[in-house]
C-alpha cells in the first residue's frame, strides 16, 4: 500500500523533477519519468512506453527516481483539461487494488471514461484540444424544469429508519431490511434530500438502471428541487463514451450533487460525499465479473468508513454476509415490516407438480388462478428464468440432443423472425440452423425438449386468447429503449399477461398485477454452488413481491416437485429471518462464508490437463508458503476441479478454491503467492485470474 505520495513531492525544487506514473498495462509499475516542474498527484499525463504512447496518472513526485536516471524519459504532455483525481478517490482506488490484488494502474485507468484514457482522443486527426474541450464546446446545458413533486408522508417505520440514518454524523452502516413494497425508496429519497440540504452529496447505487427508468425519473423530480436543475448525474455501462464523459465531468466539477448509478458508479469522482445508498444490496450484479472483480457493495462500505459517513444497504432479502454483520451488530438493522400502501403481502401457494397432469408446464391450479385474475381485470406475471423456445432439441427415436460444438452445453432452440427456429449457444454465441433430420440416426421426429419463455408465451397466447401477452427477456429487449417501451405498456395497462425472466423481478412497482406464477423454480435447487438456495430464495421473494403492491390480495403460485424444501417453506411464510437462520446454521457447520473467506484461482487452457497442472503447481506453492509461515492449517487449499461447463468456446476451464477463516492471513497468502504464479513453468500455456470473495463457485 501507500504507493501514492501526495505530500513529499511538490516541495522538491530540484530539476529535473521525477514524476512517478501508473499505467494500465500488465507489467508491474509504477514507472518514473521527468518533467520541468512538479506535477500534482492525480494528474493525467501522456508518456511514451516502449514504442507506444499511453495516458497515465501521476501518483508521486519522488526525490530520487526508482531506476537509472539515463533510462528515464520525459513526460510528453501534462493533461490539464480535468482537475487532478482527488486524494481520497486515489486512496479508495488503492484500497480496491490492494484488496482485489491488482496493480493500481489496472484499477485507476479503467475507472475513467474511455476518452480520458485513450491516446487517440488527444492525438487523433480530429482531436482538436481533446475530448473535454470538444465536449465543452458542444455543450448547451439543457435546463430541466424542476417539478415540485409530491412526496408521500412517511409511515412510522419509514420515519424512524430515516431518523436513524440522518442522525448518523460519522460512519455507520445500516441494513434497511424492508419487505417487498415497504417503501425503502422513500427512505432513500428523504435521507438524500436531507444530506443535500446540508451541502453534501449523495451516491445511490442500484443493480440496473435501464429496466427501471421510472426510478430515474422520480429521483430527478424529487431531488432536483434540492440538488439544483441538472443536479443528478446517471452513470451506467450502457452510456455512450460521450454521455459517460459528460456525466463524469459534471460529477467531478461538482455540478451534479446526486450520482445514481450501477456498480461502476462506486468509482465516481464525487467529493463532499455525505451518504452512500446501495439498493437491493444482495443483488449479484454489484459484482463485476471480469477485469477487476470487485463488489460495489463491499467497496461502498469501505468508502463510507474511509470518508466517515453513513452507508445504507437496503433489501427485502439481504445477503447472508450483510445479515451476519447485522447479527453481530456491526451494522444497524432498520426494519420495515409492512407494505407502505397499507396492503397485505401476497399469499404464496406451493403447487406440488409430482402428481398433476400438466398442460405445457402449467398446472390446473395456475391456469384457474390466471383465469380468475384476468376476468377480474388484473394482470398476471409468469416467471420463468429460461429464455429461448426450449432448452434443447431432441430426437425421439435415438435420443440425440442438440449440443454446441465449441462448448460442453446444449444449444437452445430459439424462435427467430418469421417463425423460423434456430439453435443458439448461450455460452459462446454460436448460432446454427435446425437440422431437418437427426444428425445421428436420420429420423425426422425431432422435438423441443422442455420450455423457455418463447414457448410459454406462444402457449399462453393460444390458451388465453384474446388476452394480450408480452414477453420480457434479454431477447425481446435487445434494441435500446425496447425494455422501457415494454414496461411502459405493462404500466399503461396494455398488457394482460407478462412472461419474463429475472428482468421482470427487479424493483418494478406494478400497480395492477394480482398474480405471479413461477415455473421451473426447482432448476436452481440442486446446483453445486452453496449460494444457490440463497439466490433462489431472494429471486422468488423479489418476484413474489410484484403481486398486489397497490391493491393487496396478491397471490403467488410456485410450481415445484419439492414442496418440502426449506426454501419454499420459508417463502410461504415470507420468513426471510427463518430462512437466514437455517442457512446460516448450515454455513457455520461447513465453515462457508460468511464464516470464512474465499478466493478463487481460475485457469483456462486449450487442454484441461494444462489448466489443472497449473492449478496443482499453484496449490503446491501456496501449501509450502502457508506451512512455512503459518505452520498451521488456517488456510484450506482444495483440489483443482474442472468447471461444471468445462469447455466454453473451445477453451477448457478449471478452478482452485482457497479458503480461510482469518481474512488477513488469506490476504497475506494471496499477496505473496500471486507474483510467483506467472513464473511457474505451468503458467506458460494458461490464462489465469484470481477472484477475491467470489460469488459463484
Ligand atoms: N409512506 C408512504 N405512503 C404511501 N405510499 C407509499 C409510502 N412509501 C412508499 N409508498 C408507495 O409504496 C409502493 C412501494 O414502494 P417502493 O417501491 O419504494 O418499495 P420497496 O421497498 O422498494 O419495494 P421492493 O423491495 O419490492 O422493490 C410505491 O408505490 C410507493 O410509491
Ligand atoms: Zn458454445
Amino acid at each position: 500500500m501507500a504507493e501514492i505520495e501526495p505530500e513529499a513531492s511538490l516541495k522538491n525544487t530540484a530539476t529535473p523533477h521525477w514524476i512517478r506514473v501508473i499505467l494500465d498495462i500488465p507489467l508491474t509499475g509504477p514507472f518514473d519519468y521527468r518533467w520541468t516542474s512538479a506535477v500534482p498527484v492525480g494528474t493525467r499525463v501522456i508518456v511514451s512506453f516502449g514504442r507506444r504512447k499511453l495516458i497515465g496518472i501521476v501518483i508521486a513526485n519522488p526525490e530520487q527516481p526508482g531506476y537509472d536516471v539515463k533510462l528515464i524519459k520525459p513526460i510528453e504532455q501534462v493533461l490539464e483539461d480535468t482537475e487532478p483525481l482527488s486524494l481520497d478517490w486515489l486512496r479508495f482506488a488503492e484500497f480496491a487494488a490492494d484488496y482485489y490484488q491488482r496493480p493500481l494502474g489496472e484499477v485507476v485507468l479503467p475507472a475513467l471514461p474511455a476518452p480520458l484514457r485513450r491516446i487517440a482522443a488527444y492525438h487523433g486527426k480530429r482531436s482538436s484540444g481533446g475530448p473535454v474541450a470538444r465536449l465543452d464546446a458542444r455543450k448547451t446545458l439543457k435546463r430541466v424544469d424542476s417539478v415540485v413533486s409530491t412526496a408521500p408522508i412517511l409511515n412510522k417505520e419509514q420515519q424512524s429508519a430515516l431518523e436513524a440514518v440522518t442522525a448518523a454524523t460519522s460512519f455507520k452502516c445500516f441494513l434497511l431490511f424492508g419487505v417487498t413494497g415497504s417503501g425503502k425508496t422513500e427512505v432513500y429519497l428523504h435521507a438524500a434530500a436531507d444530506i443535500l440540504k446540508r451541502g453534501l452529496r449523495v451516491l445511490l447505487l442500484v443493480p440496473e438502471i435501464n429496466l427501471t427508468p421510472q426510478f430515474e425519473q422520480s429521483l430527478r423530480q424529487r431531488l432536483e428541487p434540492v440538488a439544483g436543475p441538472n443536479g443528478v448525474a446517471v452513470l451506467h455501462s450502457a452510456l455512450s463514451d460521450g454521455e459517460r464523459l459528460n456525466a463524469w465531468l459534471r460529477v467531478q466539477r461538482g455540478e451534479a450533487r446526486v450520482v445514481l448509478g450501477t456498480r461502476l458508479a462506486i468509482f465516481a469522482p464525487i467529493s463532499d460525499l455525505g451518504l452512500i445508498v446501495v439498493d437491493e444490496e444482495h443483488d449479484s450484479s454489484y459484482k463485476q465479473q471480469d477485469g477487476l472483480r470487485y463488489s460495489a457493495r463491499d467497496l461502498a462500505v469501505w468508502r463510507g468508513s474511509d470518508l466517515n459517513i453513513p452507508v445504507v444497504l437496503g433489501s427485502a432479502t439481504p445477503s447472508l454476509e450483510s445479515w451476519a454483520h447485522a447479527e453481530q451488530k456491526h451494522y444497524q438493522r432498520l426494519d420495515l415490516t409492512e407494505r407502505a400502501r397499507a396492503v397485505t403481502l401476497p399469499t404464496v401457494r406451493l403447487v406440488d407438480t409430482r402428481r398433476l397432469k400438466m398442460d405445457h408446464g402449467l398446472s390446473p391450479h395456475l391456469i384457474q388462478a390466471m383465469r380468475d385474475r384476468l376476468e377480474n381485470g388484473e394482470q398476471v406475471l409468469i416467471f420463468l428464468n429460461r429464455r429461448g423456445y426450449a432448452p434443447a432439441l431432441h430426437c425421439n427415436s435415438c435420443g440425440w440432443v442438440s449440443k454446441c460444438s465449441r462448448c460442453t452445453t446444449f444449444t437452445v432452440l430459439h424462435r427467430a423472425a418469421a417463425g423460423r427456429h434456430q439453435l443458439h449457444c448461450h455460452h459462446c454465441g454460436l448460432q446454427q440452423r435446425v437440422p431437418s433430420s437427426c444428425p445421428d440416426c436420420g429420423d425426422q421426429d425431432m422435438q423441443p425438449m422442455g420450455r423457455g419463455t418463447q414457448r410459454i408465451e406462444e402457449h399462453l397466447s393460444q390458451l388465453f386468447s384474446p388476452a394480450r401477452v408480452v414477453r420480457i427477456d434479454a431477447d425481446s429487449t435487445r434494441k435500446k429503449g425496447s425494455a422501457q417501451a415494454l414496461f411502459d405498456s405493462v404500466h399503461a395497462g396494455e398488457v394482460d399477461i407478462l412472461v419474463g425472466t429475472q428482468m421482470v423481478a427487479k424493483g418494478h412497482d406494478f400497480a395492477n398485477l394480482g398474480l405471479v406464477g413461477v415455473l421451473n423454480a426447482d432448476a436452481m435447487l440442486f446446483s453445486q454452488d452453496f449460494r444457490a438456495p440463497e439466490r433462489l430464495f431472494a429471486q422468488l421473494m423479489q418476484v413474489s413481491g410484484r403481486a398486489g403492491r397497490h391493491t393487496g390480495h396478491g397471490e403467488v403460485i410456485i410450481q415445484t416437485g419439492y414442496p418440502d424444501q426449506p426454501v419454499y417453506q420459508a417463502l410461504i411464510k415470507h420468513d426471510y429471518a427463518g430462512f437466514a437462520r437455517f442457512t446460516m446454521r448450515e454455513r457455520k457447520a461447513a465453515l462457508l462464508p460468511p464464516f470464512s473467506h474465499q478466493a478463487l484461482l481460475s485457469a483456462e487452457a486449450d487442454d484441461l490437463n494444462l489448466a489443472i497442472a497449473f492449478l496443482e503447481a499453484s496449490r503446491q506453492t501456496a501449501v509450502d508458503w502457508t506451512q512455512e509461515n503459518f505452520g498451521d492449517n488456517r488456510i484450506t487449499l482444495y483440489d483443482p476441479v474442472p468447471l461444471r461447463i468445462v469447455r466454453v468456446d473451445n477453451v477448457c476451464r478449471a478452478q482452485l478454491l482457497i479458503e480461510g477463516t482469518h481474512r488477513p492471513s488469506l490476504q497475506a497468502l494471496l499477496k505473496h503467492f500471486l507474483p510467483h504464479l506467472s513464473t511457474l513453468p505451468e503458467a506458460r500455456k494458461v490464462h489465469w485470474q484470481l477472484e477475491v470473495d467470489p460469488l459463484e463457485i
